[in-house]
């Protein structure tokens, strides 16, 4: 892949005709120009990912610019219904976003969790410090009801436990270190200031384990007691992979669960899950999950990412793409 023509920067055009290989670092680049013709001087220091059915919280963006994923190189079309396929670029109290309307989960493209978690080092690429990431869960914990947020307070990445990481093609050390740690990977500091939110804006929120199962399929009864015994809150099918790059980037990150069905324990009672149902019940809880979204951006301090440096030479290896 080239992404120059002699000493010419190529135009959106032809960056869209170039096939994106989303291991490569300067393919990842070229993603990344390729946005920022459509941006201009638009730097965003958060970003946030919607989870099914919660496209309202990139609604509330102002004078937002919309970057349809057919616009972007490399970009798959995000087809899961309750996903929209574009990046929102806005403000939010004065804060600038990037948020993705509607996420690449691995069942939908062959488990390739490097393509999927793109965005996340596209998001890196263009300045973002900290990552906002949502989902909808279903419930392992009992006390847990539809609707309810989850504060993630730590992962359980099945499909990274069973080799899929997004970071096994992808070792340039220009996106951090490959041996991540996943320690803190949801920033303690960041829970604290969710949970002060959620009093003062009067909303319940839980704190627990989530785990992502690869999916497309729910988890039978025998699944679900599977993760209740080894600690997990709420299971789902994505989000891991995005939070390990995000760690592997310096971002720091906070995340949540929307709850929209109660897994079922008990294999001699056919409650059966539908993914209509999970947005039937986020279209019910959009409101309250874009409510504490907009106040966490209100609340959320400055933070720079800590920068990489060159193994050899020690010197601070350019990262965003205003530095290219
Ligand atoms: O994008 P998220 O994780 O919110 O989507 C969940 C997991 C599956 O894609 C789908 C199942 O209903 O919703
Ligand atoms: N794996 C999984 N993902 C979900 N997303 C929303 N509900 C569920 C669920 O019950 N299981």
């Amino acid at each position: 892949m080239v992404a120059e023509k002699g000493t010419e920067p190529l135009t959106l055009q032809e960056l869209l005709e170039l096939k994106i290989d989303a291991s490569n670092f300067m393919d990842n680049v070229a993603v990344a120009k390729a946005i920022k013709l459509q941006i201009g001087e638009f730097k965003p220091e958060i970003g946030i990912i919607c989870g099914s059915g919660l496209t309202p919280i990139g609604e509330q963006l102002e004078k937002a610019i919309i970057v349809p994923y057919s616009q972007i190189p490399g970009f798959p079309r995000a087809e899961v219904p309750g996903h929209t396929a574009a990046l929102a670029f806005g403000e939010l109290e004065g804060k600038k976003i990037m948020c993705m309307l509607g996420r690449f989960h691995p069942y939908e493209y062959n488990m390739d969790l490097t393509l999927c978690s793109m965005p996340v080092r596209i998001m890196h690429l263009l300045g973002v410090q900290t990552l906002i990431v949502s989902n909808a869960a279903g419930a392992i914990n009992r006390n847990f009801e539809f609707g309810d947020l989850m504060l993630i307070k730590d992962q359980i990445f099945l499909p990274g436990l069973a080799g899929y990481s997004p970071i096994v093609k992808l070792k340039d050390p220009h996106f951090g270190n490959c041996f991540v740690s996943m320690h803190s990977a949801y920033d303690k500091s960041l829970r604290t200031l969710a949970k002060k939110v959620a009093k003062d804006i009067d909303l319940k929120l839980h704190e627990g384990i989530y785990v992502m199962s690869g999916g497309p399929q729910y988890e039978s009864p025998a699944e679900v007691m599977l993760y209740k015994t080894v600690g997990a809150d709420a299971l789902g099918m994505s989000t891991c992979h995005e939070v390990t790059v995000a760690r592997q980037c310096g971002i720091r990150v906070v995340g949540f669960s929307l709850i929209t069905n109660i897994g079922n324990l008990d294999a001699d009672n056919a409650a059966e899950v539908t993914h209509d149902e999970v947005l039937d019940v986020a279209k019910f809880a959009a409101n309250h999950a874009t409510k504490f979204v907009r106040q966490l951006v209100k609340e959320l301090d400055d933070y720079t990412v800590p920068p990489l440096l060159d193994k050899k030479t020690k010197e601070r290896m350019p990262m965003y793409v205003h530095e290219f």
